[in-house]
């Protein structure tokens, strides 16, 4: 495996938003993490990429704890695109991108002509190459998260972890990222991605991970996992995974019988789509 969390503990805000969580993800799978608002999606994606640290278990890349990495080891062996990317005044889409470079190298090393093609791939590869000398603040919603993506796809990791990457952006450009994780995917990297959207998760993964309240519900193949029982448990919509002439495709009815949760100050939470 190239990926393997074992037992995450997290701990924020005095709670433990996390409790025993464990995920393995091999080279060349795309994994998606889904789960409702709050159950902890960002908090194990964050403790991946050792932006925060478990009060119990560890993450493991290639075998080795990433407590233990050096920090340009670590930018060398994963990428992280996280959801609210920031937007850094004064740098162009390029410059922005090319942080991902500097991730490896330090501030003092100079870039070479090979890390200044990888920094031109990874923005052509989110379709941002008539935006690369435009102000990062000068760019929308959707425009920024693709900056994200390509940040973290310049430090040519060999796991990529994605927070909401389909977030702010249209249907064409979701599908544009989808396809690319697949490719990724294809060329031996391991993909970790959460995403809201259960058809996108059923489609594009290879196998998903359900977290529900900081725990793991399921984990497995999207069919075996997203079975109309969970889905109306933890999600709370009516809907079945279905076989659609080789491709495997979500159906969703609606919500599901008392599928409306309330959240404790009797707000009406939204399903999990
Ligand atoms: N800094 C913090 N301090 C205290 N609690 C936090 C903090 N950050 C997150 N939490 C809590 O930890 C829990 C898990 O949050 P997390 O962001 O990991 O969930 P998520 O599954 O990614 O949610 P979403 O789908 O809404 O993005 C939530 O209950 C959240 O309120």
């Amino acid at each position: 495996m190239l990926l393997t969390a074992l037992g995450v503990t997290a701990r924020l805000g005095g709670a433990d938003v996390l409790r025993g969580v464990g995920i393995t993800v091999a080279p060349g799978e795309v994994h998606g993490l889904v789960g409702p608002n709050g159950s902890g999606k960002t908090t194990l994606l964050r403790c991946c990429y050792r932006a925060l640290e478990p009060s119990a278990g560890a993450v493991l890349v290639g075998g080795e704890d990433v407590r233990r990495m050096r920090r340009r080891s670590l930018a060398g062996l994963v990428g992280a695109s996280t959801q609210e990317p920031p937007a850094l005044g004064g740098l162009t889409v390029h410059e922005s991108v090319r942080l991902g470079r500097t991730a490896l190298r330090g501030w003092l090393e100079p870039m070479d002509g090979e890390d200044e093609r990888i920094v031109d791939d990874a923005v052509a590869q989110v379709g941002l190459t008539g935006f690369a000398e435009r102000d990062v603040t000068a760019l929308s919603g959707g425009e920024r998260q693709r900056v994200s993506i390509a940040r973290a796809l310049a430090q040519r990791p060999r796991v990529l972890l994605l927070d909401e990457p389909t977030n702010h952006l249209d249907l064409r450009h979701q599908l544009t990222v989808l396809e690319l994780l697949r490719a990724l995917a294809a060329d031996g990297m391991a993909v970790v991605v959460t995403l809201h959207d259960l058809r996108w998760a059923v489609e594009y993964c290879d196998a998903l991970t359900v977290l529900d309240i900081g725990e793991v519900r399921a984990s497995g193949q999207p069919g075996d996992v997203l079975t109309p029982a969970l889905l109306a448990d933890v999600f709370g919509v009516d809907g079945a995974v279905r076989d659609g002439g080789g491709r495997r495709l979500l159906d969703v009815r609606g919500l599901a019988e008392g599928g409306a949760r309330l959240d404790g100050d009797g707000t009406v939470m939204e399903a999990g789509l």
